[in-house]
Order: C-alpha cells, then structure tokens, then sequence
C-alpha cells in the first residue's frame, strides 16, 4: 500500500521510514529509526527530488508510482550522492529511458564511479543558479558544497519557496505520521536527535554552512524539506536557520558543563562525581555525565556541541590515553569542535600518561578548545588532602562559566 502526502499543492511527499536499521552508516544508533525523505512535484513536467535507501525501495516505487499515475516522470533531481538518497537512480532510468537527471559535475562524477548502467544520455546537468521550469513551478540550484559531500546542491522551487536541502535541517527518528516539526512536540521528542545528527554527520562542515546560509539569506522560504526527518515550515523555520547558524559556528547554545570520563576501577569515575557535586553546590544546573565506555560517542559529541564546558576524566593505559576516551577527543578534533572550555581529570598508578595525551589532543584542536584550572592528577585514588585541588578545579569552572555572556 503506497503512503505519501500532498505537502504543498502538486508537491509529494514519497519518502518512507526504516526502524529496523540498527546504526546510520553503520555506526550511529538509531533508537528511533530513520526517515528517507523523497518529493514528487507534479506540474506540466514530473520532477523527482532525490531517491531513498535500498531499504525501502518497494514502498518506495510504489509511492512515486502511485502519484504519477498514468503519466511519465520527466526529471530526476540529485541534489545528494550518498548512496542512502540514491539506491533507486538506475531503477528509476530503466523504467523511464526518456528521464533527465538533473545533477552537476561532480553528481555525475559520482555517478561513473558508483553504478555500472551507463546513464550518460539522461544527465542534464546544472549549475549555480540555473532555473529549470516544470510549468507553474521553477526549480533554481544552488551549489553546496561540503555539506556534507562534495557534490551537494539544494534545489529551491521559487513559486512556492520550498528549499529542498539536501542532508541540510536532517535529524535521525522515524516519522510518525506528522510529517511537519510544527506538528509535533519538537523540543521534546526530536531537537537532540537533530543535534545529534548534526554535530557527528555536518559538524565538521560549519563554514560550508555557513556559506549556503548566507547565499540563501535572500530567498523567500516557506518550506524547508531535507532528506531526513521532519519538514519545517511557517515560524518552525527560523528557529531552525537559528538552530543551524549557532551549530555551524560551533557556538554553545547554553552555559552548562558535560562530564565526560574513562574508569577501569572506579576511581576516575569517583573523581568526577565528586567534582560535579561542588560543581552543583556552586549552582551549577543541567549537568551531563557520561562514562566513554559505556556512551556511544555521538550522544556525547551531541552535548559538547550543546553545551559550554566539559570536564575529561581519564586514566593512564599502557603509557597511553585509556583508547576509548583517545578516539572520543580524536573525532572531536575532527569534528572541528570550538569555542568551549574544558577542565582535565586524569589517573595513574605508576607513571602518568594521560593528562598529557589529553592535553596533546585539545590543544591540536586548532585553538578550539580552552584548557582551563590546573589539570589534576590523582595517583590511583583520590585522596581527601587533595581536596583543596578539586576544589580549585570547580572554582575555575564555575568562574568562567559566569564569566560567559547568556
Ligand atoms: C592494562 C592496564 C594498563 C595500565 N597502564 C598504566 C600505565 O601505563 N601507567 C600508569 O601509571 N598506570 C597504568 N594503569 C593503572 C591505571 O591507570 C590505574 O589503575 C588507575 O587508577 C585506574 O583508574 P580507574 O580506577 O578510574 O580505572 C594501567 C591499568 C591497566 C588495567
């Protein structure tokens, strides 16, 4: 049974949810599955925006099928050429040889390079600011590159300012019958899940959305569909373009300290809790604490990206910086993680490594990231002479946390 939705006049939603999938790329947990968005625009011309997983390629056909009816599809656009978005493009050519596929250089690049039907008669290809029209609705293409692939580009529909943007405004979860943020209790039920998809697959892209934010600052949008999860529209949408500017800057959204550690025994974990609590006694509020080991790390990342500060607390490993915790501040790295302050915990029984490694991985954070207080490091337990240290660690917190403009 088809299941789509007449999101504006003419424009169809196709798309469809996988719940069972357990990690996004293989490496993001999905507690909540996953939307593949897809849009159907019906008008004197046929334009398809995007395809879906292979996941949902049944219920997906039979969507586009079903809105077309008798008639042909004319273009298909790719705004995106990650294989989530494209495992129907060859399907969709064979059952319509006439189609033209919409995409630039480097869509069509990647299209030699990831199928072997040769496609090369149906490329229509388009660059910055190009209009195709179907009828009553004009498509115009803004190249963006970087987000997060090279060969991204949205697709504005002018006469009604629909943007569809690609991976831009995704969020991991299923959708649930609501397919509008406006319709659902977003700051409950799906906002950390966009942050969190946001910050592991965009975050390391700020100024490449950066620059597709100001290129679009003058166009009219009234509805901003991306490739995952819900749709935005009316004053839904500046929220989320508010959401999207302080994220790419790598701004804080709030004042507030996430403790992040790595404990074999106990005894880091012990340091932490003890420091949260004068923390809390300070009035410190909405504090976050994760063990590294037992987090998977994207939930992590998607509050240090949320929050201020962060407090690393881990022991030394075989000389080394315990390796969970290692590859955590390594992907921040690479994430391009800055504008926060962090405070550091480490533990060693007979010759220190981790402070030093931790240090040697924020300070590489190309100036991001601000050591703040003197890192403490306990030898194997924390012994209550050195409680004057942990105390001179939350003072330090708890100024420059004050210290920060709201
Ligand atoms: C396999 C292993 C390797 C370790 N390597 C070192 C080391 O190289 N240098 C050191 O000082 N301590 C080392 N330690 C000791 C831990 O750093 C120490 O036990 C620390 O207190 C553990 O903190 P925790 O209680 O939070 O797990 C090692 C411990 C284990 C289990």
């Amino acid at each position: 049974m088809h299941c789509v939705h007449e999101i504006s006049p003419n424009i169809y939603w196709v798309g469809g949810n996988d719940r069972r999938l357990e990690r996004f790329e293989n490496m993001f947990p999905l507690p909540n599955g996953v939307s593949y968005n897809s849009y159907l625009i019906m008008d004197e011309k046929t334009a398809l925006i995007d395809t879906v997983d292979e996941a949902i390629s049944a219920l997906y056909l039979e969507n586009v099928t079903h809105v077309l009816g008798s008639r042909k599809l004319d273009y298909l656009v790719i705004n995106h050429m990650e294989p989530d978005h494209c495992a129907n493009i060859e399907e969709i050519v064979r059952r319509f040889p006439e189609i033209q596929v919409i995409g630039n250089p480097k869509t069509f690049q990647y299209f030699r390079q990831y199928y072997s039907l040769d496609m090369s008669s149906n490329y229509l290809e388009v660059n910055e600011g190009q209009e195709i029209s179907l009828g009553e609705h004009t498509l115009r293409f803004y190249m963006a590159p970087m987000v997060h692939w090279p060969e991204v580009m949205f697709t504005y529909e002018i006469s009604k300012g629909v943007l569809f943007a690609a991976d831009a405004f995704g969020s991991f979860g299923a959708i649930s019958g609501n397919l509008f943020a406006d319709e659902v209790e977003f700051d409950n039920v799906f906002l950390d899940e966009a942050r969190r998809y946001y910050s592991n697959i965009v975050g390391r892209y700020g100024s490449q959305v950066q620059a597709i934010l100001k290129k679009l600052a003058g166009a009219e949008i009234n509805m901003l569909c991306s490739l995952h999860g819900l749709i935005w529209r009316g004053d839904k949408i500046p929220y989320i373009l508010d959401k999207y500017d302080k994220w790419s800057r790598y701004l804080p959204e709030k004042k507030g300290v996430v403790l992040i550690y790595a404990s074999m025994y106990g005894n880091t974990e012990n340091a932490m809790n003890a420091l949260a609590i004068k923390l809390s006694k300070r009035g410190v509020k909405d504090m976050r604490m994760y063990d590294v080991s037992k987090t998977h790390p994207s939930y992590i990342i998607s509050d240090i990206w949320k929050y201020s500060h962060m407090v690393i607390g881990s022991p030394t490993y075989n000389m080394h910086l315990y390796f969970v915790m290692d590859s955590l501040l390594r992907e921040l790295a690479v994430l391009g993680i800055k504008n926060r302050k962090a405070a550091l915990i480490g533990n060693h029984t007979w010759s220190s490594s981790a402070i030093k490694g931790m240090l040697e991985i924020v300070e590489g954070m190309k100036g991001g990231v601000e050591v703040i207080g003197t890192p403490l490091d306990i030898r194997s337990t924390l012994k209550p002479e050195r409680e004057p240290e942990l105390d001179e660690l939350a003072d330090a917190i708890y100024a420059s946390l004050i210290e920060l403009e709201d």
